[in-house]
């Protein structure tokens, strides 16, 4: 059942990124708002370029569009440690179910002599883009590099949400942040039995920031039930993830969330994960008059993030360890 009567709400960002104001009081209490009723909202005015982000689209399809052998090509197991490429449908699994997508793994383009990826530490590394569609590299690592400012942007107004300086995030955590990106194919369910895209989770980190194409799918698990999270022209939908929700002590929730491609078409989505560094160790933030939450049982995997303790990264490489067992597992 869903509830059609609750939105994901919608702010407008464009001061924040603009920053032509010197006063961001209202947007700030939106993202307050947002972020402690849903752990979601979509943001408009973010100034991304809409020509990137059609021949983002554009040259994604193409990719999916290739046989199978095609796009194995760019398989997974041949990113190493760095965990990038494209792995085919079936093969990633959410709480232990295998989703119903196709997608490629990107991160931060390093290179081989980077101190992190010399020290063989999982999630870094070079990418692996196609050799058959040349534009989609440039296009890819443009994208990213607009993400990343962004998020930066993002995460300056998240601050102020909190009460805390613009950055805070920045000085503390997310100055070199991990960045992860992902581009999905959800197939059409074919058979009756309607197959999840990807089943309920929370994300891991502090801010995912996600295109979608005009399908439809997105799911969110508002207090008042399932909701739908619909296409917005030219919006992104942002979430927090666990870390923000460590942070602030549960002020702030990693909000549950899931797909389903009930449409006749493919579904793209194009996430993109602005992280905190995977060498910090993740602390709960001193805020006035915040009461703890940390009710474990209405979490969708019943684990506490407040209970863990260690880098980013520990926590980061315990939860994807079980979202693809078969790749290599070891940090050295
Ligand atoms: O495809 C989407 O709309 C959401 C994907 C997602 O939740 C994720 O990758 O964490
Ligand atoms: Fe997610």
């Amino acid at each position: 059942m869903i509830n059609s009567h609750v939105q994901v709400p919608i702010i407008d960002i464009n001061a924040l990124v603009s920053q032509t104001s010197k006063s961001y009081s209202v947007m700030a209490e939106q993202i307050r708002q947002a972020c402690q009723d849903y752990g979601f909202f979509y943001i408009v005015g973010h100034g991304v370029d809409e020509q990137l982000q059609k021949q983002l689209e554009n040259l994604s399809q193409q990719f999916f569009a290739q046989d199978e052998d095609t796009k194995l090509q760019i398989r997974m197991s041949l990113g190493g440690k760095a965990w990038r490429g494209y792995f085919p449908v079936g093969n990633e699994l959410t709480s232990g179910k295998p989703d119903l997508k196709e997608g490629i793994y990107f991160g931060a383009e390093l290179e081989d002599n980077h101190p992190l990826v010399k020290a063989g530490t999982l999630m870094h590394g070079r990418n692996l883009f196609p050799s058959n569609i040349p534009q989609l590299r440039e296009t890819v690592l443009e994208y990213m590099h607009l993400m990343t400012q962004l998020g930066h942007r993002l995460m300056a107004g998240i601050a102020l949400s909190l009460g805390l300086e613009e950055s805070y995030f920045a000085d503390r955590y997310t100055q070199d942040p991990l960045i992860l990106f992902r581009i999905f194919n959800y197939p059409p369910n074919s058979s009756s039995q309607s197959q999840w895209g990807v089943g309920e989770h929370t994300d891991y980190g502090v801010l995912t920031i996600l295109k979608q194409d005009n399908i439809g799918g997105l799911q969110v698990k508002s207090k008042s039930g399932w909701i739908d999270a619909p296409p917005i022209p030219n919006s992104f939908v942002c979430n927090i993830g666990d870390m923000l929700d460590r942070m602030t002590q549960g002020l702030y929730r990693s909000t549950p969330h899931r797909v389903r491609n009930l449409s006749t078409s493919n579904r793209l989505s194009f996430p993109f994960f602005f992280d905190p560094n995977f060498n910090v160790e993740v602390k709960p933030i001193e805020l006035n008059n915040v009461v703890v939450n940390d009710d474990k049982s209405d979490r969708w995997d019943k684990a506490s993030v407040h209970e863990f303790s260690g880098t980013y990264g520990d926590y980061l490489l315990n939860k994807v360890s079980k979202v693809f067992p078969e790749l290599p597992q070891t940090v050295l």
